[in-house]
């Protein structure tokens, strides 16, 4: 486990911006979280990360604050994310949408089907010579990583591609960073935030959508469209229609904690106009 006191870089003007916005008017704003990238830093493999010591309780101050409007949307599966904040429970989408887990605690659960469970057994056997790359298994959706085989993307994603044209239309390829996925096509990232957006404390409230990977573009390009923000982390590896930048999770942690603290903190929050 990490601990976070990293300060916010000249080139997060918009974090400024938003934390000030947050802070001003916690009633008007609700927030959806990408987690890889976005929340946690990336590492080598999927086990690998780690969460910073202070993530779970900045993350439910924030929470407390905005009135319960604070959603995390990601790839990962439910249970999986659920896991690295525990004991804190947020409303939730896991595997790009397909799975969501409402404020009343409605569940909307996603299963793999025989045949899909059967794809998967055979993508194992395909990609067992493929060093490097890792399979990563979520139940309803299937990541192949290549991070540490980074030579062997092409020829991993005609073998994804296969896959989801053999999953038939219930699925689709979802590239990533340094991977590529077969998810369940019915939800995405967007339709999650939207379904967020219908129940209270989301409603009425304008969407701020926070991540760093194509999937993440679906949740932009729905809190555009409902007059809210859009913040792309990271370096700019594909083009976004995210209206604005934060360089790094560390600048995203940094405005969390401020905001969980209240008040702009000495990490230039409150100089910046
Ligand atoms: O939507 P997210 O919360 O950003 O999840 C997207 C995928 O994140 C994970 O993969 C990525 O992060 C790994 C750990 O840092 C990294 O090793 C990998 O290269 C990245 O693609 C996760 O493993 C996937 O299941 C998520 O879909």
């Amino acid at each position: 486990m990490l601990d976070d006191d990293e300060q916010l870089q000249p080139s997060d003007a918009a974090i400024r911006h938003l934390v000030r916005r947050l802070l001003a008017e916690p009633d008007r704003w609700a927030l959806f979280l990408d987690i890889d990238g976005t929340l946690i830093d990336l590492a080598v493999t999927p086990d690998a990360i780690q969460v910073p010591l202070s993530l779970t309780a900045n993350l439910s101050a924030v929470s407390s604050r905005l009135g319960g409007a604070l959603a995390l949307v990601t790839g990962r599966s439910l249970a999986y994310a659920d896991e690295l904040f525990s004991p804190a429970r947020f409303p939730i989408a896991g595997l790009h949408g397909a799975e969501l887990r409402a404020v009343d605690g409605g569940t909307t659960v996603a299963r793999a089907t025989p045949a899909f469970s059967e794809l998967k057994h055979r993508l194992v056997k395909e990609t067992a010579w493929m060093e490097g790359v890792l399979i990563e298994d979520k139940g309803a959706a299937i990541a192949a990583h290549y991070r540490l085989a980074p030579a062997l993307d092409t020829a991993l994603e005609k073998i994804m591609r296969d896959f989801a044209e053999k999953a038939g239309p219930d699925w689709t390829l979802q590239p990533g960073k340094m991977v590529f996925e077969v998810r369940p096509s019915r939800a995405s990232k967007g339709d999650a935030v939207a379904s967020f957006l219908e129940q209270a404390p989301f409603s009425g409230r304008l969407p701020i959508a926070v991540g760093d990977d194509l999937t993440d573009e679906s949740m932009f390009a729905l809190a555009n469209a409902r007059g809210g923000q859009s913040i792309r982390v990271g370096s700019l590896s594909h083009a976004t229609c995210a209206l604005a930048r934060a360089s790094s999770p560390s600048a995203i942690r940094t405005a969390l904690a401020t905001v969980a603290a209240g008040e702009p903190a000495a990490s230039g929050v409150a100089a910046a106009r």
